[in-house]
């Protein structure tokens, strides 16, 4: 429950919220608290104090002097590193104070916390579901009251009321299932897309295949994913249990589906791909309003060339994602209170692909006959198999290297790409409240 904005007030008069990491999540926290009244202190690695001089609040030496002194402490660190780091400040912990996390998988987070912290320190974690460039109004904000009174836990959100998200409240079992089902699979499927790009050693907007609103689609977000930090999305699939099993299905989908096009068994592809659309787009009412279509997506593109018609294209990376979804039984929509803005374009294209007439049937018929996107699917489904296989061995270092190799390869684009993406995501997500109210109405 968020309290009054009196009782806010007399809070804020008392309590000091404290955050551990200035990297891009912990910096926004910080700073929005600051902003909305809360006094507010954090610290990163000791050797990148003098970098926050700049801002707005106070920051400390290291871990323990933050813990020592806040009433609320937020880990806010690399996923690797968190059971590392609460064992080092959870000793300073201010007695009777609350802590969280924002890390993306909260299993390992709850355990570093309930093996190292007194037992007087309560435990409430939280979790945004966005990057630190998108306003975080009306975003999905996961709550988890895991060992805290209500009062303490009324505190905790109402702290964070003043990002204006949408407070969603789970365990952190039903958190890791659902960011499994939604985040992990997702991000697999662009990173498999530009490690394919690179293995062929192609630029998407230079080749005239890749032409069309559903490609700018996936153009803009691999590359965004890219602009990123590699820890963030190793993170979340190698630490949460339940992705390892997500992405290895993906990877066995393209495997499959592709099979069955080089094969040309047409009538176990449909067999295949029909059952997977009514198993995840069944439901949906014959009027349901598409998120998207290609026509709004032509505009974000990347290319200098203009368009000039389309070649046939299989989707390979759309239909097994969909067809993963139906063999784990996973409804997206069910998730939807829960996702991330890239996890709801995703979705969004992969519903355009099969419930607009004649689409799904379109590209069935091209993957089946047209060998001009062999190659390009046969490397798809070499990287998506190569990120399932990283992800299963918990490698940290090779995932940073297949990364890396592949965020080198599109730097001269990233910045571009950002940009274009940007723009694409914010009519994305204007469309998302507009049919959200229309929904309500
Ligand atoms: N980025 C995103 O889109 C989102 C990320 N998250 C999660 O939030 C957490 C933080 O992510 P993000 O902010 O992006 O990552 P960043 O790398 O930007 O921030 C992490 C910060 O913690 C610092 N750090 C490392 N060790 C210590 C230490 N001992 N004491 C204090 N600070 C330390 C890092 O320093 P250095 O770089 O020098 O190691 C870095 O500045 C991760 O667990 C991530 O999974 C959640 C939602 C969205
Ligand atoms: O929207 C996405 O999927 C992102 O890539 C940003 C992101 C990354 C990690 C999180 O824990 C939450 C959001």
């Amino acid at each position: 429950m968020i309290l009054s904005a009196e009782e806010i007030a007399s809070l804020q008069a008392t309590k000091t919220i404290g955050i551990i990491g200035l990297g891009d999540m912990g910096l926004l926290y910080a700073r929005r608290f600051t902003e909305a009244g809360w006094t507010v202190c954090g610290c990163d690695r000791e050797e990148n104090y003098t970098k926050f001089s700049a801002e707005p609040f106070e920051v400390l030496k290291n871990g323990h002097l933050v813990s020592r002194k806040s009433d609320l402490i937020i880990y806010s660190v690399e996923a690797e590193n968190v059971p590392k780091i609460v064992k080092m400040y959870a000793p300073s912990t201010k007695v009777g104070a609350i802590v969280g996390g924002q890390t993306s998988c909260k299993q390992v987070e709850i355990r570093a916390f309930e093996e190292c912290l007194p037992e007087d320190v309560e435990i409430v974690s939280m979790h945004s579901l966005h990057g630190p460039r998108v306003d975080t109004t009306g975003q999905p904000l996961v709550l988890i009251q895991h060992r805290a009174s209500d009062e303490s836990f009324n505190f905790v959100e109402s702290v964070l009321s003043c990002l204006h998200s949408k407070h969603v409240y789970l365990s952190y079992q039903e958190h890791d299932r659902i960011t499994a089902d939604t985040q992990a699979v997702t991000h697999a499927a662009f990173l498999s897309m530009g490690v394919a790009w690179h293995n062929c050693n192609q630029y998407p907007w230079e080749t005239p295949k890749w032409i069309g609103g559903l490609e700018n689609a996936k153009i803009n977000i691999s590359l965004r994913i890219y602009s990123n930090k590699y820890h963030v999305y190793a993170g979340l699939a190698i630490t949460n249990p339940s992705a390892h099993e997500q992405i290895l299905q993906y990877a066995n989908s393209c495997t499959d589906l592709f099979s069955l096009m080089i094969q040309n068994n047409g009538d176990e592809l449909r067999r295949r791909i029909y059952r997977a659309k009514e198993a995840v787009f069944g439901h949906l009412p014959k009027d349901h309003a598409l998120l998207l279509d290609d026509d709004l997506l032509q505009q974000y593109s990347l290319s200098k060339i203009p368009p000039e018609g389309k070649q046939p294209n299989s989707h390979l990376s759309l239909l097994a994602i969909v067809d993963s979804w139906s063999c784990l039984g996973i409804v997206p929509y069910d998730h939807i209170i829960c996702s991330t803005p890239l996890f709801r374009i995703f979705l969004g294209v992969t519903e355009y692909l099969f419930c607009t007439p004649g689409l799904l049937e379109g590209c069935l018929e091209d993957g089946l006959s047209k060998t001009s996107f062999r190659q390009d699917d046969l490397n798809f489904v070499i990287a998506a198999r190569e990120w399932s296989s990283i992800v299963s061995y918990g490698d940290y270092d090779l995932y940073k290297e297949r990364f890396v190799k592949t965020q080198n390869f599109f730097m001269p684009m990233i910045g571009e790409a950002n940009k274009t993406g940007n723009e694409m995501i914010k009519m994305i997500l204007k469309r998302v409240e507009e049919q959200e109210r229309g929904e309500k109405k």
